[in-house]
């Protein structure tokens, strides 16, 4: 026999967990949250420094890989996601922006109504408990999302912020507050010192719910559906073992992230149909905006060697540091362990800004990168630079095999290189600031001997990454590529709807996790207006 829920939420991320909170909310309608991951208790995921080990992580990140990306030198870029109750803010580093006003506003003029900054403002405060008194007019005080600052800043992202402000940024305490212009030290997702998912902030406190099931370490195949209408979801088969069914009999809601989602989709037969048809995948709704759209903030580094050890890094003179290191952070929740590592940054305009900032910076005390490296040998300190609002396109596809392929298809617009390399030449100006010239060493990157747009160029396509905010793939709006109404309901498909980055018609100016939360918010109440049950508080 099958089991039945109302609601049938896939995906237990930072959109999925706040979605399966507030439906929840009603005790009449019983939710199911599916995640394919397992539980996120694992002091790699609560305490903060723990992020580092997780990106490439196999228990806890999908590890996607790009297609090699033609123009940074045929490079696979590597594509973490979370795999976790908790999704990707169970490895992300936890910095809380909302992206501009402004972005909003172009979702609502791309034919997103209902989705204006004034519309989606009231979600961001109802997520958010804000610990840090900033205006209660733009920030909530009550919502289960701490908000917070970092607990023991690393004295060197306090000097990259000084750097800035003599550079002319102005120091910027709440950058989503009117104005995200200027450098500071970033508000965090974290209570107590510790991460803070949307998981944890909006599910665990409720997981007693008779009305709630949790299902963990269980991934959804594809829709279980009757014609154009999703009866619910058929979950993957244990070896050997018969596939199990889950009905919904309302809906099933997707919030399986940029990647799962669009995923999700063409596995279950809905996206283009040339696409489907020469991957051997029935097509059940033609669909051709799945997958599309795909937007990623690109990232430039500037990154500067030191000796002292007063920058995060591992060698003999910073051995003490390291060693009492849990016991501070058992104690004091401070020292080593309590950094997200991207402690502070800002965002600043470039010669090629249309007024408003367009590149972002990303301060690391610490040599080179986190991204994917348990351990540094040495000191340093760096700013990644990323594009704000990248012009170019990728999309993700199923190959005629039937496997999956993302493309991101960096620098297919020319504009994004040259915004990139005015950003890193800001980057490089902040680092020169003699603030830093007790504990300076060798530029290493992109290196003293870059100075034309030519060599920056060169170092783009030999280095630049991405920040990890991929989204786009299901696009909302009502044009022949959107995948979503503003309803959020898939085009052409009864019974579904899709709940996260994958939405969004344009990447925010910011990080995504923040979004991604009032996304699930804004969902919630859309679906209990469609059902007949009042918002909730
Ligand atoms: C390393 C890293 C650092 C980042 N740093 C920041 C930051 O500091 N600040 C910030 O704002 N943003 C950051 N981000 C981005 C941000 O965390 C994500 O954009 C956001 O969490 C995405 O939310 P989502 O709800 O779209 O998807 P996710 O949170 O990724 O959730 C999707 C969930 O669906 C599950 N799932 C997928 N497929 C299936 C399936 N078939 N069946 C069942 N379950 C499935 C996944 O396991 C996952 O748990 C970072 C991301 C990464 C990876």
């Amino acid at each position: 026999m099958n089991e039945s829920y109302d609601y049938i939420v896939v995906g237990a991320g930072s959109a999925g967990s706040v979605l399966a909170r507030r439906l929840s909310d009603d005790p009449a309608v019983r939710v199911c949250l599916i995640e394919a991951g397992g539980s996120d208790a694992s002091p790699r995921v609560q305490v903060p420094a723990g992020t580092i080990t997780l990106y490439k992580s196999r228990r806890f990140s999908w590890n996607y890989e790009s297609a090699p990306q033609t123009r940074l030198n045929g490079r696979r870029l590597h594509c973490p996601r979370g795999k976790a109750l908790g999704g990707s803010a169970s490895m992300n580093s936890m910095i809380y922006i909302r992206g501009f006003a402004s972005d909003y506003e172009r979702w609502a003029a791309a034919g997103c109504a209902g989705w204006g900054w004034q519309d989606v403002l009231p979600y961001f405060r109802r997520s958010e408990g804000n610990r840090l008194g900033q205006d209660p007019a733009l920030h909530g005080q009550d919502g289960p999302l701490w908000v917070d600052r970092p607990r023991d800043p690393n004295p060197v992202s306090r000097w990259f912020v000084e750097a800035g402000r003599r550079l002319g940024l102005p120091v910027n305490t709440d950058f989503n507050g009117p104005s995200a212009l200027g450098v500071g030290v970033y508000d965090l997702t974290q209570r107590d010192g510790q991460r803070l998912s949307s998981y944890r902030a909006f599910v665990a406190p409720v997981r007693d719910r008779a009305n709630l099931t949790v299902l963990t370490d269980v991934e959804v195949d594809q829709l279980w559906m009757d014609g154009t209408t999703v009866k619910g979801v058929q979950l993957q088969a244990p070896e050997g073992g018969a596939a199990r069914r889950l009905q919904a009999q309302r809906e099933v809601i997707l919030c399986a992230g940029a990647i799962g989602s669009p995923h999700l989709l063409l596995r279950s037969g809905i996206g283009p149909r040339a696409q489907l048809e020469a991957a051997g995948v029935p097509v059940r709704v033609d669909l051709p905006g799945v997958g599309q759209n795909l937007q990623d903030h690109l990232d430039g580094l500037v990154t500067v060697r030191s000796r002292s050890p007063l920058t995060l890094g591992f060698s003999l003179g910073s051995a003490w540091q390291v060693l009492s290191a849990p016991l501070r952070y058992l104690f004091n929740r401070k020292g080593w362990l309590s950094t997200n590592y991207v402690e502070a940054g800002g965002f600043a305009r470039t010669p090629l800004s249309d007024g408003e900032p367009d590149v972002q910076f990303h301060f690391v005390p610490g040599y080179r990168s986190h991204r994917g490296r348990l351990f540094e040998w040495g000191h340093g300190y760096a700013i990644h630079t990323c594009v704000l609002r990248p012009r170019s396109r990728g999309e993700l596809r199923l190959d005629a095999q039937g496997r999956l392929a993302l493309d991101y298809n960096f620098l297919s617009d020319p504009q994004d290189a040259r915004v990139l390399i005015e950003g890193m030449r800001l980057a490089r100006k902040i680092l020169a600031d003699p603030v830093f010239d007790g504990i300076r060493g060798p530029e290493m990157l992109p290196g003293p001997q870059v100075q034309s747009d030519e060599d920056f160029l060169a170092n783009v396509r030999a280095h630049a990454a991405t920040v990890f905010h991929p989204a786009g793939t299901c696009k909302m709006g009502v044009d022949p590529m959107a995948v979503v109404a503003p309803d959020l309901r898939v085009h052409g498909v009864r019974g579904l709807r899709v709940a996260d980055a994958s939405i969004m018609p344009v990447l925010v100016s910011g990080n995504t996790n923040a979004p991604c939360i009032m996304i699930g918010e804004k969902a919630a109440d859309l679906i209990h207006a469609a059902w007949g049950r009042a918002a909730t508080a």
